[in-house]
């Protein structure tokens, strides 16, 4: 596989059409919808599973782990710790999206001691980032008010700090392990006004790591990236009203009308620093 193409993308893509990961999801109650039918439509299979009595079991029978922190509440987290616990003594890849991280001092440092629990992934918006790193004010609630770019020395920070690739998603979304930097620069501004696109992006890079050859996390990542922002694209070019309300339907019928050639003419991923 090339380190980082159109090709590489539509390789990974083509793995989970073809395996079909199952990928467990701990995830917000706004999110979970969306996120279950943005894996469906992409060809993976999700669940949403967070009881503290089955958490464990249930990252026994996954091929990848998703901790979402958008509705957290403390038997939430006891059981994000089990399942992200149990996931790192299994080799089972996880990817933890911090929503929110620095609105409250409860929601950043369980943020932060999930971090500690060693994610494949972290994948946020920019203010989530920025606050991961420990910069202060950069939140409103979920959403975010800084650039990808903005938040580009934080990424990289946590990524060395934490031994994980950090993606800030924006209008480029950035992705890194510290010292490369990879851009993904699909998707549709419009995307921020769906609840829970970050969330469901997040799921989707669960998949593609279940599916990821040895060392290719960065690509993993970004090709998940690639593939939910040109849905978005050609979501939005298809959607009657160019609206919020059918973006989302669109976005999940690309996912899973598009094939090799949308794939291979579509995407825009590149290197931006070696
Ligand atoms: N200005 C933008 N232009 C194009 N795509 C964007 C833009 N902002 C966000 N996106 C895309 O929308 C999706 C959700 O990202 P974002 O809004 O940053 O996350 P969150 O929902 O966690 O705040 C991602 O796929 C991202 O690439
Ligand atoms: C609105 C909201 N409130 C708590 S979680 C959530 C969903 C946030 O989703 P995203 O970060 O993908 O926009
Ligand atoms: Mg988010």
């Amino acid at each position: 596989m090339e380190p980082v193409s159109a090709k590489a993308v539509w390789q990974l893509w083509s793995a989970v059409r073809e395996r079909g990961p199952l990928v467990q999801c701990i995830t917000n109650y706004v999110a979970m919808d969306i996120s279950a039918n943005v894996l469906l439509a992409a060809g993976a299979s999700p669940a949403m599973a967070h009881a503290l009595d089955e958490v464990e079991d249930f990252v026994g029978i996954s091929s990848a782990l998703l901790v979402n922190m958008g509705t957290l509440s403390a038997d939430w987290v006891a059981a994000m710790k089990l399942a992200a616990g149990r996931a790192a003594a299994k080799g089972t890849p996880w990817v933890l999206d911090p929503v929110g991280c620095g609105a409250t001092p409860y929601r950043t440092a369980a943020c932060l001691a999930m971090l500690r629990l060693r994610p494949a992934v972290v994948r946020g918006n920019a203010s989530e980032i920025l606050a991961l790193a420990g910069a202060a004010g950069n939140v409103k609630g979920v959403d975010s008010t800084a650039s990808s770019h903005e938040a580009l020395d934080a990424a990289k920070a946590v990524a060395k700090a934490n031994g994980c690739v950090v993606a800030v998603s924006g209008a480029t979304d950035l992705i890194t392990d510290g010292e490369r930097v990879i851009g993904v620069s699909n998707g549709v501004e419009l995307l921020t006004l769906i609840t829970a696109a970050g969330c469901s992006v997040t799921a989707l890079i669960g998949a593609f790591l279940a599916v990821a050859p040895e060392g290719a996390v960065m690509e993993a990542t970004a090709a998940a990236l690639a593939v939910f922002g040109l849905a978005g694209e050609k979501g939005l070019a298809a959607a009657p009203r160019k609206g919020p309300g059918s973006l989302r339907v669109g976005l999940l019928d690309y996912l899973h009308l598009m094939g090799e050639g949308d794939v291979l003419s579509g995407v825009n991923v590149r290197e931006l620093e070696a």
